[in-house]
């Protein structure tokens, strides 16, 4: 590894590492080392695909003999789907992947999704790497092993979870990330402060010039501080049985937009709709008498701060809305449970919230 990288052990049953630094995606030897059949799937998207596949194939080249084949999915939400699910695995069976075949996933959150999840149904499961290119994979999705597609009725309905093999988070690819992309990743950055470090909150206040300006000495940082705290709950948590549940702060919100726009066209993404997810259920607290409306005021001049969403889209029906939530993965026959903040780093679910409270916040006065 280069002196500028950094490793984060996730423990647990099967721990792995995340490795965080420049030129991950040329150490073909460090790659290989997670090759252990004759098939490796590189699943990319139509944007990452040009850009980097034939890097990575070279590296890996360089160090299997196995065969690699390249599977570029078209680039968005979209890809997240049943036909996209289905395409992975005709390209698995074309391949004749055996179960010691590998599926590297290179690129955002998508990608990792859709190609972790063909992995974990592959022959029942075989391995994953995560190649992250985007910064809300490199924090978030890429780490924990959750893995999903969406249906129109809702976002990440069907999944597995099926952890990687390692992680190598390439800092260096974040140099071609779109803009507002990038803007998207630091929604899951502040919602680590939000859940569960306040002084990460001030932190990327602080730094946001710096960080929105990709430089390297905060941005390497803010990647490895957020995965730190991802990696901490998902060893503890690994399948949301209890604590894990935090890391949806903003999401019940977040999904339900999401679905309710369709997941193509020029919609909120992801990222997006979880800072103005996280802004309404800070409101949502504070209603509840939880959180105050000072927290609230100062997590929005955050998220202002990196030219992030606060409100809703406009024309999303505020009981259309509600009808979603009721199939987010956190409800139960009782009722909707959020995951609501009592102050900065500290977050809690709470079930029973009244409809009119959710109401309230989604239609405000
Ligand atoms: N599994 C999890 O724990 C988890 C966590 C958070 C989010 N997610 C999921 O992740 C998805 C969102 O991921 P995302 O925000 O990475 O979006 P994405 O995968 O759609 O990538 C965003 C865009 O950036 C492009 N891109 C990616 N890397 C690039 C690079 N280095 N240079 C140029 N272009 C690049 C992509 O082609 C795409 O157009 C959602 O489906 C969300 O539900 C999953
Ligand atoms: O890893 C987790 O746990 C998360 O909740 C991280 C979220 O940022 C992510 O969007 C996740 O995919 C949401 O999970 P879901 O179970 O609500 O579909
Ligand atoms: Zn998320």
């Amino acid at each position: 590894m280069t002196a500028a990288s950094q490793t984060i052990e996730v423990g647990g049953a099967r721990p792995y590492r995340i490795r965080i630094g420049p030129g991950l995606l040329d150490h073909g030897a460090a790659l290989a080392a997670h090759v252990r059949g004759r098939h490796v799937l590189l699943v990319s998207d139509s944007h990452v695909g040009p850009l980097y596949a034939a890097r990575v194939v070279a590296a890996l080249n360089a160090h299997t003999p196995a065969q690699v084949v390249v599977a570029c999915v078209a680039a968005g939400e979209t890809a997240k789907s049943l036909d996209g699910f289905a395409a992975l695995l005709r390209e698995l069976a074309d391949l004749g992947a055996t179960r010691d075949a590998c599926v590297l996933a290179l690129g955002g959150g998508v990608v990792g999704d859709l190609a972790g999840f063909a992995a974990a149904c592959w022959m029942r499961g075989i391995d994953i790497v995560q190649l992250p290119t985007t910064l809300l994979a490199m924090v978030d999705s890429s780490v924990g092993g959750k893995t999903a597609i969406d249906l129109a009725q809702g976002k990440n309905l069907v999944g597995a979870f099926h952890p990687p093999r390692a992680v190598f988070a390439d800092t260096t690819t974040l140099r071609t990330l779109p803009e507002r992309e990038l803007r998207a990743g630091f929604a899951e950055v502040i919602k680590y402060g939000a859940i569960m470090d306040a002084r990460f909150l001030d932190w990327l206040d602080a730094h946001a010039d710096a960080l929105l300006a990709r430089d390297d000495a905060v941005l390497a940082p803010a990647v490895a501080r957020s995965c730190a705290h991802k990696a901490a709950i998902v060893a503890r948590d690994p399948l949301e049985h209890g604590e894990r549940a935090l890391l949806n702060f903003g999401h019940t919100f977040a999904h339900a937009i999401e679905a309710e726009q369709g997941y193509g066209g020029d919609v909120m993404n992801h990222g997006e709709a979880v800072a103005a997810g996280m802004l309404l259920a800070a409101r949502l607290s504070a209603t509840l008498g939880l959180a105050t409306d000072a927290d609230a005021g100062r997590l929005q001049a955050l998220l202002d701060r990196f030219g992030l969403p606060t409100a809703m889209p406009p024309g999303l029906s505020a009981d259309a809305l509600l009808a979603r939530m009721r199939m987010d993965k956190k409800a139960a026959a009782g009722g909707l449970r959020f995951v609501l903040w009592d102050r900065p780093g500290t977050a809690r679910l709470v079930a029973d919230v009244p409809d009119d409270a959710v109401l309230d916040v989604l239609r405000p006065a």
